[in-house]
Order: C-alpha cells, then sequence, then structure tokens
C-alpha cells in the first residue's frame, strides 16, 4: 500500500483525543498513550518491512515529529524505539544483532542504567552481574536500596526486557560497567518473572506518559551470551576480553546527547511558532496614545524575546546536524579501530548537549511569558513543551556535570599551551592569547567570533591558574577541581558558545551561495542577531578577555536593535517556514488561522468542570456554609 505518513496518520482516529488529557487520571493518561503508542509501533513495523510504503520523504522524522501531537507528551515506546535498539545495533555482536533484530520481535525494552543512589557517577552503579562458570550465565543482583534501578523510560509497566548497565564480576575480579540483555516479564503473560520487582516511579514534572520505572533483580539468571558483545567479550571458560577503548559502553549516552541537539531545536521551534503568531494576534495598548492598540509583536522588547528563540532553533537544527555528521565519521573510524577522535567528539557533544537543553529550556519559558496570562494555559501547550525541554538539563548528564566533562578537556590544552607544546589547529587560538596576540576588536560577526575565543582562552586560564594555585597549597588533584569547579564550568559554557557561533556563522554563510539572495538575507540577519545577542548578554567577559570597548558595545547595541525592525516584517514566516502543523504545535494560541480567542472558548468548554451548570460540590459543600445561618 502506498501511503502519505502525515496524511495516513492523521487519518487514523485512534490517535487523536477527544478529552484533552490534561483531564485524565496519571493510569488513564499511561492507558491512553500506550494505546496510542502500539498503533504507532505498528505502522513503524509495516514501514520497516515494506508492507506499506510512502509517498513522502522524510519517513521516520515525519512519524516522530506528529507523534508531538499525538501523545502532546512523550511516547512510552520513546526509549524503546530510541535507546534499547539502537544500543543493540550498535554495541552487541552480529550474532546477538541477527537474533534479537527482528522487526517482529516480543521485546519491549528499555535502557536501565541509574540507580536510586547513583545517577550522574555512573562508576558508582552497585547492580551487578557476576559470571558463573558452571552454568554459563551471569547473575543479576540488586545488593541493598540504593542500588535499585530508577528512572528509566517505559520500565514501570511497558518493557519485558531491558539493557541493563551493572558492574561485571568474574572469578571475584570487577571488570567495571557492561551492558546485558535481561527479560524482566513473561512474553504472554505480561507478570513479572521470578526473581524481578519491578514498578512504575509515579508522576513527574512532565514525561509522564513515559511510565518512568523501579527495577531490582534477586539473583536473576541470565545467559553469558545476553552481555552484549561487539567491543567486549566474556568467553565460556571465563576470560575476559577487553574493549580498545574503554568508554565504548557508554557509546549510547554519546549517540542521545548528539541527537538530543537537534530535538531541542524542533522543540525550540514549536515554541516560537506559538508564541509568534500569538503576538501577532494579540493587540494590546497603543505605542502613540492617539492610535489604535498594536500587535504586541510590535513592541521591540517582545521582538528581543522571540527572535532569539527563532534564531537559536535554527543554530540547534544547524549545529545538530553537524554534530550528527562528526558522531558518523568518527563511528566509522572507530570500526576501523582508530579511536583518536573519540575524546574531542565526547568533550563537544557533552558541551553542547549541556547548552543546548539550557538554552533550549530557558527559552521556551521566555515565549510562554511572552504569550501573558494565555501562556501559563496547558491549552498553549507552552507549559508542556517548559515540563519536557528541561528535563534534558538532567537526563542523559546533568548539566553542570557534562561542563565539567568538557573542562578536563580544555585544561589538557590549555596545559599543553602553558608549557609551549604543539596545540591542533583550532586550540591555536590558546596560544595567541599567551602571548598576547589580540587582535584589534571588530564589530562584525567575525570580530564577535574572536571575541569569544578570546573569552574561553581568558576563562580557561583563570580555571587553570585556580587549579593551580590549589595543588600548590598541598590539596590533592580532584579537590583542586573541586574547589576550581566554578570557574571550569564557566570556561566550558563559553566554548560551546564559541563554537554555536562559529558553526553558525561559518554554516550560514556557505548555504547563504546555495539559495535566493532574498533568502541569503534573512538567514544572515537572524545568525548575525544570534551573535550580536550573545555579544550583548556576554559584553563584560567581553570587557575583561577581548580588546572590545564601550563605544562598541554601543554601536553593537544600535546593530542590534537595527536587526530588529529588520527581521520583524519575516517574523510569522519564519515561523511559518518551520512547517509545523496544528495537530503537532497542539496550541490554542499558535495555529495557522489565528483564531485565538475562539480556540480559547473551545478548549474551554471542554474542561469537565463545565459539564453540568451547578456542581455537584455546591450542593455537598458549599451552600451548607454559605446557607446555613439563612434558613
Ligand atoms: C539514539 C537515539 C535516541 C533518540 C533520541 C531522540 C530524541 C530525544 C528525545 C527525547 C529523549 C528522551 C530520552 C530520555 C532518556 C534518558 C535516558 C538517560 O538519562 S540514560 C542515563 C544517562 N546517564 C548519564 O548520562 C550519566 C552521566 N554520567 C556519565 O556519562 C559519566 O559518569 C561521566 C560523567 C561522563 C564520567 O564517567 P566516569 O566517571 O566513568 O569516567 P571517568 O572514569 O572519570 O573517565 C572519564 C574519562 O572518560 C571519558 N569519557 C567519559 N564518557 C565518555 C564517552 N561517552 N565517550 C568517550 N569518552 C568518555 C572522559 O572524557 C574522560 O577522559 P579523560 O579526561 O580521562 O581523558
Ligand atoms: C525525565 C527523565 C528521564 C530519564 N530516563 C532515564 C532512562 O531512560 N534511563 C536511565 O538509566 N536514566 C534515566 N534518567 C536518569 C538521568 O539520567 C539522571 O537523573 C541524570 O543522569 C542525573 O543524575 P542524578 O539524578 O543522579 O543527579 P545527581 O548526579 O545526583 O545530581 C544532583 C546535583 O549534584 C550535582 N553533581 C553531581 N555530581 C557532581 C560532580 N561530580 N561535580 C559537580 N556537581 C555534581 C549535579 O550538578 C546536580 O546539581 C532519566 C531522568 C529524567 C529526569
Amino acid at each position: 500500500m502506498m501511503i502519505h505518513t502525515n496524511n495516513y496518520i492523521l487519518n487514523i482516529k485512534e490517535l487523536w483525543d477527544d478529552v484533552p488529557e490534561e483531564y485524565l487520571s496519571h493510569k488513564e493518561r499511561y492507558e491512553n498513550a500506550i494505546k496510542k503508542a502500539f498503533i504507532v509501533l505498528k505502522v513503524l513495523r509495516q514501514l520497516h518491512t515494506g508492507n506499506i510504503q510512502i509517498t513522502d520523504h522524510r519517513t521516520p522524522t515525519n512519524v516522530y515529529s506528529i507523534q508531538d501531537g499525538i501523545f502532546r507528551n512523550v511516547n512510552p515506546l520513546l526509549i524503546h524505539i530510541g535507546l534499547f535498539w539502537s544500543t543493540i545495533a550498535a554495541q552487541a555482536s552480529t550474532e546477538q544483532q541477527a537474533e534479537w533484530l527482528q522487526p517482529d520481535s516480543s521485546m519491549i525494552g528499555t535502557y536501565v542504567q541509574t540507580e536510586l543512589g547513583h545517577g550522574s557517577f555512573i562508576r558508582g552503579i552497585e547492580t551487578t552481574a557476576t559470571y558463573d562458570s558452571t552454568t554459563d550465565e551471569f547473575i543479576l543482583h540488586t545488593p541493598r536500596l540504593s542500588a535499585y534501578k530508577w528512572w528509566p523510560g517505559g520500565l514501570g509497566n511497558t518493557a519485558n526486557a531491558c539493557l541493563v548497565m551493572a558492574q561485571l564480576y568474574i572469578n571475584g575480579t570487577c571488570h567495571g560497567l557492561h551492558i546485558f540483555l535481561a527479560q524482566i516479564r513473561d512474553f504472554d503473560t505480561h507478570k513479572p518473572l521470578p526473581g524481578i520487582k519491578v514498578g512504575e516511579i509515579g508522576p513527574k514534572m512532565g514525561f509522564n506518559t513515559a511510565d518512568n520505572g523501579f527495577l531490582g533483580f534477586d539473583n536473576h539468571r541470565i545467559p553469558r551470551t545476553n552481555m552484549l558483545m561487539k567491543n567486549v567479550q566474556v568467553l565460556r571458560d571465563g576470560t575476559y576480553v577487553k574493549p580498545k577503548h574503554d568508554k565504548l559502553t557508554y557509546g549510547s549516552m554519546l549517540l542521545t546527547r548528539v541527537t538530543l541537539i537537534s530535538d531541542l531545536a524542533y522543540q525550540l521551534s514549536k515554541a516560537a511558532t506559538i508564541a509568534v503568531r500569538y503576538s501577532a494576534v494579540r493587540r494590546q495598548s497603543p505605542i502613540k496614545s492617539n492610535e489604535p492598540e498594536r500587535q504586541i509583536l510590535d513592541f521591540v522588547s517582545q521582538q528581543h524575546k522571540l527572535f532569539i528563540t527563532i534564531a537559536s532553533s535554527h543554530v540547534y537544527r544547524v549545529v545538530g546536524l553537524w554534530m550528527w555528521n562528526s558522531h558518523k565519521r568518527v563511528t566509522a573510524d572507530i570500526h576501523e579501530g582508530n579511536m583518536g577522535q573519540l575524546p574531542e567528539l565526547h568533550a563537544l557533544a557533552c558541551c553542547l548537549k549541556a547548552i543546548s537543553s539550557r538554552d533550549a529550556s530557558a527559552l521556551v519559558e521566555q515565549c510562554r511569558l511572552a504569550c501573558g496570562g494565555h501562556g501559563y494555559m496547558m491549552a498553549s501547550n507552552l507549559p508542556q513543551i517548559y515540563a519536557y525541554t528541561t528535563a534534558a538539563v538532567t537526563y542523559e548528564g546533568e548539566y553542570t556535570v557534562l561542563l565539567l566533562q568538557t573542562a578536563r578537556y580544555l585544561v589538557k590544552f590549555w596545559r599543553l599551551a602553558a608549557e609551549h607544546k604543539p596545540l591542533p589547529q583550532n586550540f591555536a587560538y590558546f596560544e595567541d592569547y599567551i602571548k598576547k596576540n589580540f587582535e584589534q576588536w571588530r564589530n562584525s560577526p567575525e570580530g564577535i567570533i574572536e571575541g569569544f575565543k578570546a573569552i574561553v582562552a581568558g576563562k580557561t586560564k583563570a580555571a587553570y591558574d585556580t587549579l593551580q594555585c590549589n595543588l600548590r597549597n598541598g590539596r590533592e588533584f580532584e579537590e583542586a577541581w573541586n574547589m576550581a569547579s566554578v570557574q571550569l564550568t564557566n570556561a566550558s559554557e563559553a566554548y560551546a558558545r564559541s563554537l554555536l557561533c562559529e558553526v553558525f556563522w561559518k554554516e550560514t554563510v556557505q548555504l547563504s551561495t546555495k539559495v535566493s539572495k532574498s533568502l541569503a538575507i534573512v538567514l544572515e540577519q537572524l545568525a548575525e542577531l544570534y551573535l550580536m545577542y550573545w555579544a550583548l548578554e556576554k559584553h563584560g567577559d567581553l570587557l575583561l578577555y577581548s580588546t572590545i570597548s564601550r563605544n562598541d558595545i554601543e554601536a553593537l547595541q544600535s546593530r542590534y536593535e537595527e536587526l530588529l525592525a529588520l527581521i520583524r516584517p519575516n517574523a510569522v514566516g519564519l515561523v511559518d517556514a518551520f512547517d509545523i502543523r496544528d495537530e503537532v504545535l497542539c496550541s490554542t494560541l499558535g495555529a495557522y488561522d489565528g483564531r485565538v480567542y475562539e480556540r480559547m472558548m473551545e478548549e474551554a468548554s471542554k474542561s469537565p468542570l463545565n459539564e453540568d451548570v451547578v456542581n455537584e460540590s455546591f450542593h455537598k459543600y458549599i451552600r451548607p456554609v454559605t446557607m446555613k445561618n439563612k434558613l
């Protein structure tokens, strides 16, 4: 059968709610979501097997983005599709993949790493997998309460299998963290297997359809061949064959961090679409007292809140793709046995995941506030987008913890620079900074990029000097590191911002040569706006570390305001160009037709509190008090 994915999925009635999901209980929400998740999974399986074919070209992306509208929250199979399958594909041996990656597999899986007691510091994970050579099995065990797995999406009720991160023990020796496939529920009855204690962790700020769960093992046995064995092996006699790099086991986190950057770009484009369209419809106060009320989008302060969101969505789209391509390249190298580029990719993924999630959640919240009171309505969809986006600051590597990973990388290069050793080209600016080869400030995108590099160098130097000072004062390295950690994260954040500015500007300039002149102008305006915005936000740092002057900053401010005015006529067109369907946007404020007030009233009429003209609580609780003395 030939289908157009958007139309096909939009026409499956069971996927679309009559009652907004906010009115459902926790349990009903999950049940509603799981019903839809399996309809979507069936479509994906049919696409995979070729039973249905598509006439549009971006199928998985289409299905993925339509999901936002279908679930309004999260697909409970997100981790099954996104992490469980991809980890098997990346880390299981060819034979294991052939066995486990069947499109009609009975396994519904999840990725089980975090424990009650340990999330960031994964070396502290306490779940054990002990090899028993007499039976050729691993024994999975949860030694204490803090070792209970806690958080994995889909674990609460949906999954019947999981990939578990556990400490591998062979003959009393611990070989560190490894990944094991474990069945946890019966495929037919779905009852937990003997030795498995599993359940759901309860309501959260968002992600409420994802049935995040807990899991404990009581000496649960799995075959030896259930350890993921592409990069590392345990042989029948208990021989341990080491991986080529001991962090290959962490590969799924790396891949997800890279993927997330693009997902956050998409969340930003949704928030921007809602807030910009609403701002074009909403009128509030005249600018001059004798004029009619103006679209709130005409207030320059409103443009300041919104245009940076549009620009940031483009930044993360561009940088997300750039990182995706880097990941592909590095993975191909690793395949050939060359691990050389892995540390750089890890350092980039850490700081970019941290900053993209932090920016995205701050900007989504800014969009919500920019919609005034109506942005506070669930029907605007902005609260849900915020709850979804802010979770990304924590999961898949907490913000500060990831920035500190990148700081390790920066400090290594600063040490080389300080010791006058050769540096790779992309860190040559460290040497320039040490030699005080400062460029004369230029009020241009290229000048701002240089200025941001000077900030990275200056902040890395400050953190490094503090670290050295702590060491000279007799602190051990880890303690000295902790004492310098505020400065270290600052350096990392600056590094991420300089990367974002440089990659976005260069890619935009390149893209501009391939599109029409009028489009190129708008794209460059957006890119310039992004750079100017951050130069002004960080003008204190620029004053500290670059050659910028007060006059330069004033000139930047004027150019920034000029850019807001230039972008204003294209603002609605720019968000329309994100091409997000109303069914996906799910927002009374952001629909394409601009019927904001009509839609708000239509949504309010769905409130169960409006079902009866007089709610029974009046008779039960209100009247007895208010009428008591009047009878
Ligand atoms: C794939 C598709 C996915 C689909 C996504 C679609 C879009 C997404 C939309 C929604 C997604 C929602 C999903 C939510 C699911 C959430 C899942 C999770 O949260 S899973 C759990 C994630 N947990 C973490 O991220 C834990 C964070 N902690 C760590 O990663 C590590 O502990 C650490 C902080 C990095 C440190 O590790 P450790 O202590 O073991 O390291 P050290 O021994 O100190 O060594 C550090 C050296 O190792 C290098 N390193 C560390 N990690 C890596 C890596 N991944 N790759 C390469 N190198 C690594 C590090 O650089 C150090 O090197 P040196 O400095 O010593 O040279
Ligand atoms: C919505 C959601 C979905 C999730 N899904 C999954 C999943 O599918 N599978 C899974 O395994 N896990 C999942 N997680 C868990 C997630 O990966 C962890 O919560 C995350 O890695 C952070 O770890 P933590 O909760 O232990 O925080 P902690 O590490 O306890 O952090 C608490 C605070 O301590 C600070 N801190 C910790 N260590 C350091 C340090 N070394 N230096 C400086 N500061 C530090 C942090 O900055 C933070 O401020 C999910 C979490 C959420 C919120």
